[in-house]
């Protein structure tokens, strides 16, 4: 079981690692024993079906969380002030510390740690944050890091992307593993596919004469901060108990659609016809759905639903069922385009992003207006294929452009969707970049 390598760093004066240094020397008097980075990750296809137990395929960029770290026997942990050993999340207001908080709790328990080292820590992070691109994740997967190497703890890859998976719903959100997988698994030069169930990442070589271009509609979305995630992840649950109860299985068994594929012995062209033989296109009530699953509301809130979503009314089951079902079939397509390269394999990848952006928007409606029109600027700017990348209802746009044509197209979004705003003018080149496959996580030292 591959482990976090463990590497050297060099400090030089005007190097962020340097900034980084100078800012733990002011702020603790001494330098850092030692460094972390877990990187952001930007999501090729497969949207919103991690979660559901589909795989996806991501990679890492090259933005990070670096954290600069000094352990201690002071039990306490200087960032902010708070006591190691009550680690009491608030997740009314998911102020930044907490996420940090999510991945150190998340270490303690999973290790078992019964003296926690103090830490004394600086945070730098260079991704955009709430914009797709696995900030939040970035954060408490280094949290995890930083934690498990002060207190002598030694977890593999995928014992820390799946630990780091469970303790960030902590902050409230239900996510699935996506973002905590390629974080801790990513090589740099390739993308990954990460499964589930168990974890297993593969690489994915992507053609040569394209490049991902990442544009960011800088409409920010806080997911623990609103209900808009973990409303999908709920109709998600009762789309599948829905289908397994009609299907005659233990329905209560159940909460994700790719174990009800599965017991049924579906293929995925299968669950959507599934889907239109069982589930109305019209939004259910809450009372239908109870109907159909014989339990009272009390009992659906237990089986089904979470804290911010009590109170939601009417569920869309049958668009987000096609959506999950259909979006883990252009998973599987893109590796394989990706895999045999056949001749037209940037014009196949590039339709397959583009049919996920529609299905996002329209079954999903995880878009918003002004990444629906900035996935059209892209396309009109010489993108193959562009589409919402992350949770959506804002943030970043992914785009495959033809590697000899991405400085026209930089200069074409510029001008159409950054040029038109004063606000989005002056910070083109932080929220419009082209990114390679990254590395993922790293311990440094000096
Ligand atoms: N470098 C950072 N320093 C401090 N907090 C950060 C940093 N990066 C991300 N965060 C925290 O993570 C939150 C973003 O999480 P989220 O809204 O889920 O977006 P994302 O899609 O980037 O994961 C920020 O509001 C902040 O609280
Ligand atoms: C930590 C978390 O919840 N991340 C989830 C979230 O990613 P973002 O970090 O919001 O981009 O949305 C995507 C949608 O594909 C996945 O569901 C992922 O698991």
């Amino acid at each position: 079981m591959e482990n976090v390598p463990v590497g050297k760093v060099s400090v030089e004066i005007n190097s962020r690692y340097g900034r980084i240094k100078d800012k733990f020397m002011g702020s603790y008097g001494k330098k850092p024993d030692y460094y972390a980075r877990a990187s952001g990750r930007v999501n090729l296809i497969g949207e919103h079906i991690d979660y559901c137990g589909y795989s996806v395929l991501p990679m890492a960029i090259e933005q990070d969380v670096v954290i600069a770290v000094s352990s201690n026997d002071s039990g306490r942990l200087q960032m902010f002030e708070c006591d190691i050993n009550d680690l009491s999340i608030n997740k009314e207001k998911p102020v930044w510390h907490n996420y940090f908080l999510c991945g150190l709790k998340g270490l303690l328990e999973h290790c078992k740690v019964t003296s926690p080292k103090g830490l004394q820590c600086v945070v730098d992070g260079t991704i955009p944050k709430s914009a797709g691109l696995s900030s939040s994740s970035a954060l408490v997967c280094c949290a995890a890091l930083v934690t498990m190497h002060a207190n002598g703890q030694a977890l593999s890859k995928k014992e820390l992307s799946d630990m780091c998976a469970h303790c960030e719903r902590f902050i409230g959100t239900e996510g699935g593993g996506m973002d905590q997988a390629i974080s801790f698994m990513a090589n740099k030069g390739t993308a990954k596919l990460i499964e589930f169930n168990p974890l297993k990442s593969t690489d994915v070589e992507l053609p040569e004469d394209v490049v991902f271009v990442i544009s960011n509609s800088c409409v920010e979305l806080n997911k623990a901060a609103t209900s808009h995630f973990n409303i999908r992840v709920v109709e998600c649950r009762l789309a599948s108990q829905i289908i397994a109860k009609t299907k005659g299985l233990k329905w209560r068994e159940f909460k994700r659609f790719a174990d009800v594929q599965k017991a049924l012995g579906l293929t995925l062209d299968e669950a959507v016809n599934v889907v239109k033989e069982i589930l109305h296109q019209e939004p259910y009530t809450k009372e239908e759905v109870c109907g159909i699953l014989e339990v009272t509301a009390d009992e659906l809130a237990q089986t089904s639903l979470s804290a911010n979503t009590l109170d939601v009314k009417t569920f869309k089951l049958h668009d987000r069922a096609t959506h999950v079902f259909s979006e883990a079939n252009r998973v599987l397509q893109f590796k394989k385009t990706c895999d045999l390269k056949p001749a037209d394999a940037s014009v196949v990848l590039g339709n397959l992003m583009k049919d996920s952006h529609t299905s996002c928007r329209d079954l999903y409606q995880c878009s918003c207006d002004d990444l629906d029109r900035l996935v059209d600027i892209c396309c009109q700017s010489g993108a193959l294929g562009s589409r919402l990348t992350g949770a959506g209802w804002g943030g970043c746009a992914v785009s495959m452009v033809p590697a000899n044509q991405v400085d026209s197209f930089i200069k074409s979004v510029t001008e159409k969707y950054y040029g038109k705003d004063d606000r989005l003018k002056e910070k083109v080149t932080e929220n419009l970049f082209a990114t390679q496959p990254g590395g993922g996580a790293a311990i440094y030292l000096e």
